[in-house]
């Protein structure tokens, strides 16, 4: 929902046009869309990137696609609508908006570079909350300059906190906008702090009482590389 939310306040300078307190609608409009009838997929599909496709329901796109090594349950990808592409190139070349939603690890890190966002279908649009650097830095400034995407928005940097001139700072489309970055606070908010707290508590409660931990909690257990969602190795 927070990739949702990024896409509607901030692709356009529309805030900061109230600020200044001018009324200029057709210059915000002349570069939004609806979600409807448009193709989005995600990169990943674990727990973000499922929840990411349930709450895309109720705006009836035309299609819902995901990337992802390990294929979601038959019946949690109909329950979605969601269709499994298993070429990035031919993903990425479908998807009106390609929201990011894998870890990063040694098979993501720099994944959308300068080659990948040629075969984005042209004037896309990206919103990557999971980690900055599965994007190259200077591959989507000069992708979004030239029009190849329309927009990127996220909250995560290969950098944090990101230095004063970072390109993705300042960076714009050729209309002045398409730039909806902010600092990374997605999973900050007071809420999702007590959540974190409960689940450490619950990881220290398992350990010290001798009890097993939830595998989706395990990254290496007993010197064993165990969790499925960093990379196939
Ligand atoms: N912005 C924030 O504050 C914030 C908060 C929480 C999580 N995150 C990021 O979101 C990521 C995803 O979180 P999650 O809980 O859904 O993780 P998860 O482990 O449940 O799911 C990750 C999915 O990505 C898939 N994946 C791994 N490598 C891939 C690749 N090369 N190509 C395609 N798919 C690949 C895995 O198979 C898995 O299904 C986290 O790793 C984290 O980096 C960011």
């Amino acid at each position: 929902m927070m990739s949702i939310l990024l896409l509607v306040r901030n692709f356009v300078p529309a805030h900061e046009m109230i600020e200044r307190g001018d009324w200029q609608v057709s210059e915000i409009a002349r570069n939004a869309f609806d979600l409807e009838g448009k193709v989005v997929g995600t990169l990943g599909a674990g727990r973000i990137g499922y929840r990411v496709l349930q709450r895309l329901q109720p705006f009836n796109c035309k299609e819902l696609l995901y990337y992802d090594y390990a294929p979601l349950p038959a019946t949690a990808a109909e329950s979605v609508g969601a269709r499994r592409v298993e070429d990035l190139k031919e993903f990425v070349s479908q998807c009106d908006l390609v929201t990011i939603n894998c870890p990063l690890h040694e098979g993501t890190r720099g994944l959308i570079n300068a080659d990948l966002l040629n075969h984005f279908k042209k004037g896309a649009w990206i919103v990557n909350t999971a980690r900055g650097a599965i994007c190259d830095r200077d591959a989507i400034a000069a992708a979004l300059a030239r029009g190849q995407i329309n927009g990127y928005a996220g909250d995560v940097w290969n950098v944090q906190p990101a230095p004063r001139d970072h390109v993705w700072r300042t960076m714009k489309n050729h209309l002045g906008g398409g730039n909806g970055m902010v600092p990374h606070y997605s999973g900050t908010t007071l809420d999702a702090q007590a959540r974190y707290a409960n689940g450490t508590k619950t990881i220290l409660e398992n350990y010290f009482q001798n009890r097993p931990q939830e595998p989706q909690n395990i990254i290496v257990g007993d010197g064993r590389y165990e969790s499925k969602a960093y990379g196939q190795r």
